[in-house]
């Protein structure tokens, strides 16, 4: 169902002695990488990612398209060319132009490996083809089996990128709704789903969440055991509305119910279900085939009916009434650029998102007026208060360790306790009736500091196209007192992430007030990691390019083709985005 790794062991053709030598050698080298790859990188559902080697070496182009016919047919969507010796650059090189593709050159002397490197990457760049160059730093020895620490970071990063794409291909994204007030993201650009990510765009207008609960079309047994778990595991809080307006028990308790049935439906709108089947729901049943979906929810809905907040927290967290499992992306306000930056973040960590506002940038003399607290150490520069009601995951809490430390994992290395950890930091509010006429719920937790934190957000520019924001950081702890006169003043009901950006000193991150300052867009997608390399890989297969980042330059890793548009990072990737235009 995923696609594979393509694995390419390219050969010195030459029969009568040459080739005889190196054939063990060269094969070796793609089993070696197989294994590599199948030890250390997973699909999003967990199991270990699948490596296609070509069914002999390839000295030639007979060999180069026997190799590509059995890639096509073993859902190849990712190419890794290996080698130790020289061979015939365009004869053997991969030329399909819609899968990323790399190239490791051994870097041993016996055999002019790194030669082929050079020569086959000069061909894609004069055909038009982009593709990664690894070479390693120190020479080894011809036969060497081992892969180096150099080439093996390459080699996943280029990996983890690529498969992102070729995941992303043919998927869809789910509007359920249209465009949440005003905000650009949730007008969907098909043409940028299209030529940019090659996914398709589905739309489901929002009576259909409607329609399903009225007819009761989602599992009833899943629904009741849904409702309990919500019952036993989901802590209400305190009504902060005014008495006055405050919903009866009773519309509460039936809030609950409506919001557990919404939660059932938005997942099977996205993926299907098969047993709405069995329901006699055949079409239903189907699902549309949806990566992300966006929930459009403000304001017709959420002014009518119960808000969307507890099934998009709920869906974009790793676990649910039926246990630990892999999160599903869902956008807020259909923030449909938002939700696929965090698409693009959890494709590279297999982890669920935080989905935010950037809502107030906090000086610290501000914070000492209204505090009277200044703070100090990673926060002295001040901070960024990233809350928005919704699609934050309930792992955004930190209750998750990693080496003792704050993190939000791929859902197969939580354990039970961390799972319950998470849903007892958090607290689930009557919907801010202001905001909210319709009622419905609110996730409110409070992110633990010490968490290594990646916010992105692909914005669109007319005349431009779209671009990346990349900001590295920290979430940060505040005094208990702190965090609340700060946090009453927005709304606290909803979830919150103190965020501290890493500074560079220049630009955008000459201090805190720039980052804020800089960011394109209302909403930004927080990983935990810092995941900002991969990101501007994966950008640069895209051909979008990173228009703010602070990862430092030694380690960005794009195609070699880059190389040639200049010696200035940023000034290289805008061009060759620009010349190579999008990838479908
Ligand atoms: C409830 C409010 O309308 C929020 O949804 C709004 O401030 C936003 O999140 C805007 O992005
Ligand atoms: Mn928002």
């Amino acid at each position: 169902m995923y696609p594979k790794i393509g694995i390419r062991p390219i050969i010195d053709g030459r029969l009568g002695g040459v080739r005889e030598s190196l054939e063990e050698t060269t094969m070796s080298m793609a089993r070696n990488v197989a294994r590599f790859y199948t030890e250390n990188l997973k699909y999003p559902d967990g199991s270990a990612v699948q490596c296609v080697i070509a069914d002999s070496c390839i000295g030639g182009v007979k060999e180069a398209a026997d190799c590509a016919t059995k890639f096509q047919s073993e859902n190849v969507g990712v190419s890794l060319s290996v080698t130790p010796c020289w061979c015939y650059g365009t004869e053997t090189m991969d030329m399909d132009a819609a899968i990323p593709k790399a190239i490791w050159g051994f870097n041993g002397t016996e055999r002019p490996g790194a030669v082929y490197l050079a020569a086959t990457l000069a061909g894609h760049n004069q055909k038009g083809l982009p593709s990664f160059g690894i070479y390693g730093r120190d020479v080894q020895d011809l036969g060497d089996e081992a892969i180096p620490e150099d080439v093996r970071e390459k080699l996943l990063s280029f990996a983890k990128a690529g498969l992102a794409v070729a995941i992303m291909k043919g998927k869809s994204y789910l509007a359920i709704g249209t465009v949440s007030m005003g905000i650009a993201g949730s007008e969907i650009q098909s043409d940028f789903f299209q030529s940019y990510l090659g996914m398709r765009n589905e739309y489901v207008d929002s009576t259909e969440v409607m329609r399903r609960i009225e007819q009761k079309i989602y599992d009833q047994e899943e629904y009741v055991k849904a409702l309990q778990w919500t019952k036993d595991h989901c802590q209400e809080g305190e009504d902060f509305n005014e008495a006055a307006k405050q919903r009866s028990r009773e519309q509460k308790d039936k809030d609950w119910e409506f919001v557990v049935k919404m939660t059932l439906i938005i997942r099977d709108l996205m993926e299907g279900n098969p047993k709405l089947a069995e329901m006699g729901h055949g079409e239903e049943s189907l699902g549309h085939n949806a990566l992300v979906s966006g929930f459009q929810g403000q304001r017709q809905w959420t002014d009518f009916l119960p808000n969307g907040d507890f099934s998009e927290a709920i869906l974009n967290s790793s676990f649910d009434w039926n246990g630990i499992r892999r999160p599903f992306m869902v956008a807020t306000e259909n923030d449909s650029l938002n939700g696929i930056s965090m698409l693009f973040n959890y494709l590279l960590t297999n982890t669920a998102q935080i989905f935010a506002d950037v809502r107030t940038y906090w000086s610290a003399d501000a914070v000492e007026r209204v505090a009277g607290w200044r703070p100090s150490g990673q926060a002295k520069n001040g901070f960024i208060h990233l809350i928005n009601s919704g699609s934050a995951t309930l792992d955004g809490s930190g209750q998750q360790r990693e080496n003792g430390s704050p993190a939000m994992k791929p859902f197969w290395e939580i354990t039970e306790a961390e799972k319950q950890a998470c849903l007892d930091a958090t607290t689930w509010y009557p919907a801010d009736l202001g905001y909210f006429r319709g009622g419905g719920y609110s996730s409110n937790f409070l992110t633990q500091g010490g968490m290594p934190l990646t916010m992105c957000r692909i914005n669109l520019v007319k005349g431009l196209g779209p671009v990346l924001q990349i900001a590295e950081g920290w979430s940060i702890d505040l005094p208990e007192k702190v965090h609340h006169t700060l946090d009453v003043r927005t709304n606290r009901t909803w979830p919150t992430t103190w965020f501290v950006p890493n500074l560079t000193g220049s630009g955008a991150f000459t201090d805190v007030y720039s980052v804020m300052n800089n960011w394109g867009a209302n909403h930004g997608a927080i990983s935990y990691g810092h995941i900002g390399k991969d990101l501007i890989t994966l950008a640069s297969m895209l051909r979008i390019p990173v228009c703010m980042h602070n990862v430092p330059d030694e380690n960005v890793f794009r195609p070699a083709a880059w190389n040639a548009f200049g010696m200035d990072k940023e000034g290289q990737d805008y061009r060759a985005c620009d010349t190579y235009g999008p990838l479908y």
